[in-house]
């Protein structure tokens, strides 16, 4: 069951090409928490996002998207763990540390992606997550991401 609101919506000012609302050329991914430390996106590719074979959707999107989700679901933690409502009060930024992604079979053009996050660890300063994007019922790709708190002027 989705909370009402997606994470990208309640986060102020973000211009970002994969997850920010105010990026009206972007991708425009939406995330929802679907427990205490997991989260999922659906993400509908265009036929312009495809690989060099039209039938498969480009490895920079699929980074992109794993990139935003989790980054997102970060933020939304870091809210969470001061006890305020995602986007309430002062700013909670965090940035991408490390995007290891493990490409491991061709995800499809045509066809919805579906992306989990999970939250391996969080410290004051980063959060460890691993993220899983699955297309046509199979996992396509996984990442590791190292996502590190930064200050607001960043
Ligand atoms: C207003 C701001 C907007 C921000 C973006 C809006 C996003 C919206 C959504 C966007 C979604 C898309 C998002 C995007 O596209 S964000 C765009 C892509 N990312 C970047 O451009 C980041 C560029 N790099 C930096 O700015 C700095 O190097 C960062 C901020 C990453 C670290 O800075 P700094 O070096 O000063 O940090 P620190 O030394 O105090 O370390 C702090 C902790 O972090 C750990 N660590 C650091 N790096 C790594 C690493 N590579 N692997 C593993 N761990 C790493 C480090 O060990 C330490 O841990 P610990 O020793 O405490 O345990």
């Amino acid at each position: 069951m989705h909370e009402p609101a997606a994470i990208q919506d309640q986060i102020p000012e973000n211009h970002c090409y994969g997850c920010g609302p105010e990026n009206d050329r972007g991708l425009q991914i939406k995330s929802y928490w679907t427990g205490e430390d997991e989260t999922v996106c659906t993400f509908t590719p265009s036929p312009h996002h495809c690989a060099g074979p039209t039938q498969y959707l480009n490895g920079g999107i699929i980074a992109t998207v794993m990139d935003c989700h989790t980054i997102c679901t970060a933020i939304a933690d870091g809210y969470r763990q001061a006890g305020r409502a995602t986007g309430t009060g002062d700013k909670i930024w965090y940035a991408t540390g490390k995007l290891d992604v493990q490409y491991r079979a061709p995800a499809l053009i045509d066809e919805p992606v579906e992306l989990t996050a999970k939250i391996l660890e969080r410290s004051e300063r980063k959060t460890h997550l691993q993220c899983e994007l699955k297309s046509g019922g199979r996992v396509c790709a996984t990442a590791d991401v190292i996502a590190v708190r930064v200050p607001d002027n960043w």
